[in-house]
C-alpha cells in the first residue's frame, strides 16, 4: 500500500528538487513534515538515499536549509531525507525544556505518560517514513545510509548499530554519544523509558559500540571547541570504538564548535562517505 502525502513546496536546487511534505503519522498520531532533495540523477531512474537526523529543537527545515547538503547530494547523485525530530501540536505532550518534548523526541518509542502516546520517533523513523518515501519517490531501499547531528548524531548510530543489513553506511556529527550517562539523556530517557535499563542501552550508542559495533567503517567529526562537549561526551564513544577496534574513523576537528557551520564545512566529507558506501 502507497501511504499518502501532500506537497508543501518544491523547488529546484542544484538541478535537483528540494521538496517538503506532509502526512498523516500512524506512528506519531499526528501530521508529520519531512523534506526531502531528490538530485539530477533522480529523473533518470532510482537514487541511493541518505537519512539526516537532526538535534535538539530542529525541525525538518533547520538542515535543509543550513547543513547545504545539496550541492554535493546532486553532485555525487543522492537523495537526502530530512525528517522533523518529534510529533508536534496542541494535543502532543510538551515540556517548557527545550531539550525535552516536542523538539526533542531523541528517536525512541516513548513508554510512559504523558509521553507515549505520541512520541514514537524510532518507528518513525524507521518503519513508517521509509514506507512512504520509498513507496513514492525513485529511491533505492538497497542503498540506505544514515547520518545526523547531535541528537540526531546519536540517533543515527543507534539505529545504523540495530540495523545493520538495512543501513549500508553511516557517519555522524557531533553526537550525543552516551546519552544514560549525560544530562543530554538520562532526564529525557526517564521520561520516556521510564527506568528501563534495558531500553536505556539500547539508545545509547558507547553502549551499543562496546557490545556489538557496526559491520561496516564508521566516521563520527566534532568539533573539539563545542561548547557541548561535556553532554555529548564523544570521548566515551571514542574509548568505545578504540576498544572494539571498530573500523572507521574519529575526527576531533581543531576550532569547531556545535554550529551548523561546523556540520556545512563537513557535509561534503559525508555525503562522499555515504555515495561511495552506497553505489
Ligand atoms: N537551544 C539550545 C541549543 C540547542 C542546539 O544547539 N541545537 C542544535 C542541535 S543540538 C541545533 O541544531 N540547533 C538548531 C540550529 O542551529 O539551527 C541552547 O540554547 O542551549
Amino acid at each position: 500500500m502507497t501511504l499518502a502525502y501532500e506537497t508543501v513546496s518544491e523547488n529546484r536546487s542544484f538541478g535537483g528538487i528540494q521538496g517538503v511534505y506532509r502526512h498523516q503519522s500512524q506512528a506519531t498520531g499526528t501530521p508529520m513534515t519531512f523534506a526531502l532533495y531528490l538530485p539530477p540523477d533522480a529523473r533518470h531512474g532510482k537514487v541511493p538515499v541518505l537519512w539526516y537526523l537532526s538535534g535538539l529543537t530542529c525541525t525538518h527545515e533547520n538542515a535543509m536549509t543550513k547543513a547545504g547538503a545539496q550541492q554535493w547530494a546532486a553532485e555525487y547523485g543522492i537523495a537526502v531525507i530530512f525528517p522533523d525530530t518529534s510529533p508536534r501540536g496542541e494535543g502532543v505532550a510538551d515540556d517548557q525544556a527545550y531539550d525535552l518534548g516536542q523538539g526533542a523526541g531523541f528517536y525512541v518509542d516513548a513508554t510512559q505518560a504523558p509521553w507515549a502516546p505520541h512520541f514514537r520517533m524510532w518507528h518513525y523513523i524507521t518503519h513508517e517514513l521509509p514506507e512512504l518515501v520509498f513507496g513514492n519517490f525513485p529511491l533505492e531501499r538497497e542503498a540506505q545510509g544514515i547520518t545526523g547531528h547531535s541528537m540526531g548524531g546519536h540517533g543515527a548510530l543507534t539505529i545504523a548499530m540495530t540495523l545493520p543489513e538495512r543501513y549500508r553506511s553511516v557517519s555522524a556529527f557531533s553526537p550525543i554519544a552516551h546519552p544514560s550517562e549525560s544530562d543530554w539523556g538520562r532526564k529525557q530517557f526517564a521520561a520516556y523509558l521510564g527506568e528501563d535499563r534495558d531500553a536505556w542501552e539500547r539508545h545509547d550508542s558507547t553502549l551499543l559500540m562496546r557490545q556489538r559495533g557496526y559491520p561496516g567503517e564508521v566516521l563520527v567529526d566534532q568539533g573539539a571547541s563545542d561548547q557541548f562537549l561535556d553532554l555529548l561526551k564523544p570521548e566515551a564513544l571514542a574509548h568505545a570504538m578504540a576498544e572494539r577496534r571498530q573500523p572507521g574513523s574519529f575526527r576531533m576537528q581543531q576550532g569547531y564548535d556545535h554550529s551548523y557551520f561546523f556540520v556545512q564545512t563537513f557535509m561534503e566529507d559525508h555525503i562522499r562517505w555515504h555515495a561511495e558506501r552506497l553505489a
